[in-house]
């Protein structure tokens, strides 16, 4: 009944006998609830998001739905271990392409233990957290259903891109060639269905942007905007990309004490920003200009 997600692109993964998340058939996901302060926190987040009527109900579809908590056997065979159960969002797509984008040039809440901070600031000064406002955590494009086939790349090198780097990775992630040549241009051919329109994933973005300039409930620490949307039908001609934004990893979200979440207002504005040049950048002779790096991987 339980599986391993195959879409999972990022944080603790259920293989090799490891705690991660599992699924099943009916739409749920199953994370493993950390057995130190971090279960907790997330839970106590959940929570209080479903019932706190501060938050406006067009915020909430950014949030998986919360389902609870289930006892249920964990990956790692200890038997049976609580989860908290979220709707799955990929579950709905056929093979859906996905993107773990890990916002705020910071990542540890102000609670975090002086070994666990400077961890943290390792990590964000080594990756792109402290020089974009955000890093990619992971990625994965399904680039033809039929054999099985994805653009992949490595997390470490997700992690640490340059600018330049980093919008050739999006301007990828929304490409017709990714799998014809790694060196080739991105045509960008979906951005306008992904990105753009009325209902693409930037202006998801602008509308959770409008909220963080206000909302002084929570400080989403280490939280990650995931981006999901259905490549084949638009390799097939369809217009329309079910292309989605959700807010998932709240392990690290701590009470917002009246002020704004700065960290990660301006790690989303950086996250626009860049997904505002791919969809402007002019495409000449069905190639995007903003390509910018021939040596990725
Ligand atoms: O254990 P690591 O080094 O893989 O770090 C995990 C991170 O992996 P990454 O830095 O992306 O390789 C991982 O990051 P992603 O979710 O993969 O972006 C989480 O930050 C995880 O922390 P937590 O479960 O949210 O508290 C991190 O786990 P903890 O180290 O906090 O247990
Ligand atoms: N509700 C969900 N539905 C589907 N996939 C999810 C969901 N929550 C998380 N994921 C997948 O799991 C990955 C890691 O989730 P996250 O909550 O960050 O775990 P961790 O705390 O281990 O870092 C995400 O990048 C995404 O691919």
């Amino acid at each position: 009944m339980f599986k391993i997600p195959e879409h999972q692109v990022a944080g603790h993964q259920a293989k090799d006998g490891i705690l991660g998340p599992l699924i099943d058939d009916s739409g749920n996901f199953y994370k493993p609830l950390q057995n130190d302060e971090r279960g907790s926190k997330e839970i106590a987040f959940y929570t209080s998001l479903s019932s706190d009527p501060r938050v406006p109900d067009n915020i909430r579809r950014y949030f998986p739905i919360f389902r609870g908590t289930k006892a249920i056997n964990a990956s790692d065979g200890s038997g049976l271990q609580p989860h908290l159960v979220l709707e799955d969002v990929v579950s709905s797509y056929q093979s859906p392409s996905v993107m773990d984008i890990k916002i705020g040039s910071r990542t540890w809440d102000p609670q975090a233990s002086e070994s666990y901070i400077e961890k943290c600031l390792k990590k964000d000064r080594e990756s792109s957290s402290l020089t974009l406002g955000f890093r990619i955590s992971g990625l994965k494009l399904v680039t033809s259903s039929k054999d099985a086939s994805v653009w992949q790349p490595g997390r470490k090198f997700l992690q640490n891109l340059a600018a330049n780097d980093a919008k050739l990775v999006l301007s990828r992630f929304v490409s017709s060639n990714v799998a014809s040549n790694d060196n080739i241009h991105p045509d960008c051919s979906f951005a306008s269905k992904v990105f753009g329109g009325p209902s693409g994933i930037l202006e998801q973005l602008l509308e959770l942007k409008k909220w963080f300039e206000v909302q002084t409930i929570f400080h989403f620490y280490s939280c990650s905007v995931l981006v999901v949307y259905e490549r084949e039908s638009l390799m097939k001609g369809s217009s329309s990309s079910g292309a989605v934004v959700k807010l998932v990893d709240f392990a690290h979200v701590a009470d917002a004490k009246g002020a704004i979440d700065h960290n990660f207002l301006g790690g989303l504005c950086s996250l626009i920003k860049f997904i505002s040049d791919v969809l402007e950048a002019p495409v000449e002779n069905g190639i995007c200009n903003n390509y910018c790096s021939k040596d990725e991987h």
